[in-house]
């Protein structure tokens, strides 16, 4: 009795900012089609206080690089946003923020049998006129990136803003996604070729990758 209750609360943590039936509708989705699209991922409150904390920051957003931290160029050919890279302890206030970080990690590890053990996020930000073309999120020689979590903080997006995420289907088709305010996008890193519209007023989001090791012991070949 006592080991089947120490299972019980292992496995299923009592409070999850999610339910559990909305975690296994999302990994069910992401293992069929390899994405996922989930409206109002985060409640008011939690999209108040990133939205804000992404205001604050902006200042600090530098230009973002191309692959792997350790060969990065810019270039805006290809991409136009301005990053600022999140850090668990810099930014711990971000505490609901961080446990649902944990709480995608788990669920996936559990649900999906991924082995999935750190993660990396970044604030984006596109000003008028960035894009980013078409691209996988798994670097040249950098393979530990698993799953792509992109979550938009724009009010008030409008066809006709641009800066859809432009995501390609295996049979080469593809549609569309507005980056609308608390909406997530979540797909396998590895799979699934996306792309960023031109964005024709300022775009917000805070994208993260769920990786298969820390960032720092990445896998490398070649
Ligand atoms: O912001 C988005 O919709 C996607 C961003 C993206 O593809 C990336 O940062 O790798
Ligand atoms: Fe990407």
């Amino acid at each position: 009795m006592l080991n089947i209750l120490y299972i019980r609360t292992h496995f299923e943590p009592l409070e999850t900012y999610h339910s559990l039936e909305d975690w296994l509708s999302w990994m069910d989705d992401l293992s069929s089609k390899d994405y996922v699209i989930i409206d109002h991922f985060l409640r008011d409150e939690l999209y108040a206080e990133i939205r804000s904390f992404f205001l604050d920051m902006l200042p600090k957003f530098n230009e973002a690089g191309i692959g792997a931290d350790t060969e990065k160029q810019i270039n805006s050919k290809i991409r136009g946003d301005f990053t600022y890279w999140l850090d668990r302890e810099r930014d711990s206030h971000l505490k609901t923020y961080w446990g649902l970080v944990d709480e995608t990690m788990q669920m996936f590890n559990r649900y999906c049998y991924l082995s999935l053990s750190g993660y990396e996020f970044h604030l984006a930000h596109y000003p008028s006129g960035g894009h980013y073309d078409k691209h996988l999120d798994q670097f040249e020689r950098r393979n530990n990136r698993m799953i792509s979590v992109v979550i938009y903080l724009n009010e008030g997006w409008q066809s006709g803003d641009g800066g859809e995420l432009e995501i390609f289907e295996k049979d080469g088709s593809s549609f569309l996604v507005d980056p609308l305010a608390a909406r997530c996008v979540m797909f396998k890193s590895a799979e699934v070729p996306h792309a960023v519209l031109q964005a024709h007023k300022s775009r917000f989001s805070l994208t993260g990758w769920l990786l298969y090791q820390p960032s720092a012991l990445g896998q490398f070949f070649g």
